[in-house]
């Protein structure tokens, strides 16, 4: 039986992250993607224009649809949008007996851009923390939810610590935001285990969508029957793959290379920026 993964996430018009990094991520694991769309961003490497909501009850019933027939063996949420979307969701997923939860709480985009409303960050934590068997605040989202002001390590196992406090049943702190020796350094929590999880940093700019295929790649993963821990570390080595091949492309920052398997061979000859061999 192919595992099947649900994302219920925006759409990037750019292609680079939300729904569409999401699809591909799964299809890299071979497992079956199954998508419940949230909103519609008009956005491309340097920012993001529009956004457009959905219906929540459009949203639901996605996700009926797919978890009533289809079945799904894990689920993340990515960019909610605003309090009646998350509530709906919540619900939903609680419905759908949808147990293995990564919920990335979408808040600020690694350009900076703000892409939740206000109110929509008390009702992430009331509905949709609890329910997270993982949940990947990078490093400003994680400032936000627990209001520690995050620059060492030490803040970043802090921070880990307090928001475990908030429900999840694992929080990982990603460290793509933070500068110098702690780049793409981050902490996982589980309530009684510290671990730094640690690949490479690749020195590039092109970073649009690195936490949308990371949590997707841990549900990836999930589905496949990794453990949590398992499934997360996996989902690193994957996002640092995908960084090396990591397409320069527009004029802000280009996306990541889910599909570097494909042309790792002669990826130059692909325009992709191979920065490693
Ligand atoms: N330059 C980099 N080198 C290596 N890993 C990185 C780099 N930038 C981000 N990452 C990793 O990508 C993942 C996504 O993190 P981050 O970029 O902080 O998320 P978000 O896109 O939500 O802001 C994390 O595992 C992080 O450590
Ligand atoms: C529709 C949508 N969802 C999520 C993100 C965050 O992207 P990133 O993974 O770069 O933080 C985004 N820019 N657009």
């Amino acid at each position: 039986m192919i595992p099947i993964a649900l994302t219920i996430a925006g759409s990037d018009s750019g292609g680079g992250a939300g729904i569409q990094a999401d699809l591909r991520t799964f299809a890299f694991h071979r497992v079956h993607g199954t998508s419940a769309l949230t909103c519609v961003t008009a956005q491309n490497t340097v920012g993001v224009n529009r956004v457009d909501a959905l219906p929540a009850a459009a949203v639901v019933a996605q996700i009926d649809a797919v978890a009533s027939d289809i079945g799904v063996q894990a689920a993340k949420t990515g960019m909610l949008l605003n309090a009646e979307i998350m509530e709906a969701v919540a619900a939903a997923v609680q419905q759908q007996d949808i147990h293995q939860l990564v919920v990335d709480p979408v808040m600020v985009s690694r350009a900076g851009v703000v892409l939740i409303d206000e109110v929509a960050i008390a009702t992430l934590k009331t509905h949709l923390l609890p329910q997270a068997l993982i949940l990947t605040p990078n490093r400003y989202e994680a400032q936000i939810l627990c209001g520690i002001k995050i620059q060492t390590l030490e803040d970043m196992q802090n921070a880990a610590q307090n928001i475990f406090d908030m429900g999840p049943k694992n929080v990982l702190v990603k460290g793509g935001g933070m500068s110098d020796t702690l780049l793409g350094i981050d902490v996982w929590f589980d309530g009684q285990q510290m671990e730094t999880l640690k690949t490479e940093t690749v020195a590039t700019t092109n970073t649009h969508g690195t936490g949308c295929t990371l949590s997707a790649a841990i549900a990836a993963n999930l589905a496949l029957g990794k453990s949590p821990l398992a499934a997360a570390k996996a989902a690193k080595t994957y996002v640092t793959q995908a960084l090396k091949y990591a397409l320069d492309i527009g004029q802000g920052q280009g996306p990541v290379g889910h599909w570097f398997p494909l042309v790792s061979k002669a990826p130059e000859a692909l325009g992709f920026s191979r920065l490693w061999s």
